[in-house]
């Protein structure tokens, strides 16, 4: 049989069952339940035991006496599960989340991640998650979808932002991976010039951001500042063959001025950067067509 229902009751003896008030057209009135359900579970809890049956039976017995005071709204609130074995912890809002690492505040990064909700980024932004950094995301959607990483919004350490980022954007931030940049022939040529400003002004952005805050900055440049190779394999002495007024001319000219950028704002400023310059790549959340 489970435990009767918790009555509050006020000093006539008159059960108290919301708070606030309705009058002179102002409707503030909440019902205790429901705040209860707030508030009442215990945000925060150590998990040693792997045991799960003594588990299961623990959260039954909690759900028990948390229905207790909270009727039927007993599932609002979120917990954090910290399993001291894996040094994982596990964030619970509505959704439940992957765990990922506690890391000491020391060691955790802010990190900003352009272009976060596509292919390459989304599969970053995973595994920058999971390390237990705190990630933001700045994307225009514009061949990227918020469902690659829908599974991390509302995670404590995870934000997201629709922007272009021809458009500045300030941050504090420890590190930067730059990759916003339309990214297949058929999105890349769909508006050259915006592909171009999008590779220039977005690098220019982020890296005026780098060295602002001193974040240490990645760019993904591609393959294509090869252009049409003469050299087979391409190595990183070999400085290219590119057709600068070609259709293609807007990817790869603008993710070498890209590169140009970077190196610039090293020699001159000192920002810390990396360029990794990715060949065809292809795999889960990529898309179905030839790019
Ligand atoms: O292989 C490569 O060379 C490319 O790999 C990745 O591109 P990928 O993940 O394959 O392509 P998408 O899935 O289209 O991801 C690009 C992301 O940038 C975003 N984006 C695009 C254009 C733009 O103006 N702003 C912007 O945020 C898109 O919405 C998308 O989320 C990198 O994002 C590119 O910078 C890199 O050039």
């Amino acid at each position: 049989m489970s435990p009767s229902p918790i009555h509050t009751l006020d000093k006539n003896g008159v059960e108290i069952t919301s708070v606030g008030f309705n009058r002179f057209g102002f409707d503030s009135e909440v019902p205790l339940d429901v705040l209860r359900a707030l508030y009442l579970r215990p945000h925060y809890v150590m998990s040693s035991a792997p045991n799960k049956i003594k588990d299961i039976e623990a959260e039954a017995e909690e759900e028990v006496q948390h229905a207790r005071f909270t009727g039927e709204h007993s599932a609002y609130q979120s917990k954090s599960v910290y399993h001291p074995s894996t040094g994982c912890i596990s964030y619970t809002t509505l959704s439940r989340f992957p765990p990922v690492k506690l890391l000491a505040p020391s060691n955790r990064k802010r990190i900003l991640v352009t272009g976060g909700a596509g292919f390459v980024g989304s599969h970053l932004v995973d595994r920058l998650m999971l390390l237990g950094h705190e990630v933001t995301v700045i994307d225009n959607f514009f061949t990227g979808s918020k469902t690659t990483v829908s599974h991390w919004i509302g995670h404590p350490n995870f934000e997201m932002v629709r922007h272009d980022v021809v458009e500045p954007f300030m941050i504090e931030c420890d590190q930067i991976y730059h990759l916003a940049c339309p990214a297949s022939p058929p999105h890349y040529q769909f508006n050259a010039v915006k592909t171009i400003k999008t590779s220039f002004m977005g690098t220019l952005n982020m890296l005026g951001l780098a060295k602002r805050t001193k974040a240490r900055f990645l760019i993904s440049s591609t393959s294509e500042i090869y252009g049409d190779p003469e050299v087979h394999p391409q190595t990183e002495e070999y400085w290219g063959h590119v057709n600068p007024i070609g259709p293609r001319a807007c990817y790869d000219e603008g993710k070498r001025v890209a590169e140009t950028l970077t190196y610039g704002f090293q020699r001159q400023d000192g920002v810390d950067v990396r360029v990794a310059r990715i060949f065809n790549t292809y795999g889960p959340r990529s898309e179905l067509r030839p790019s």
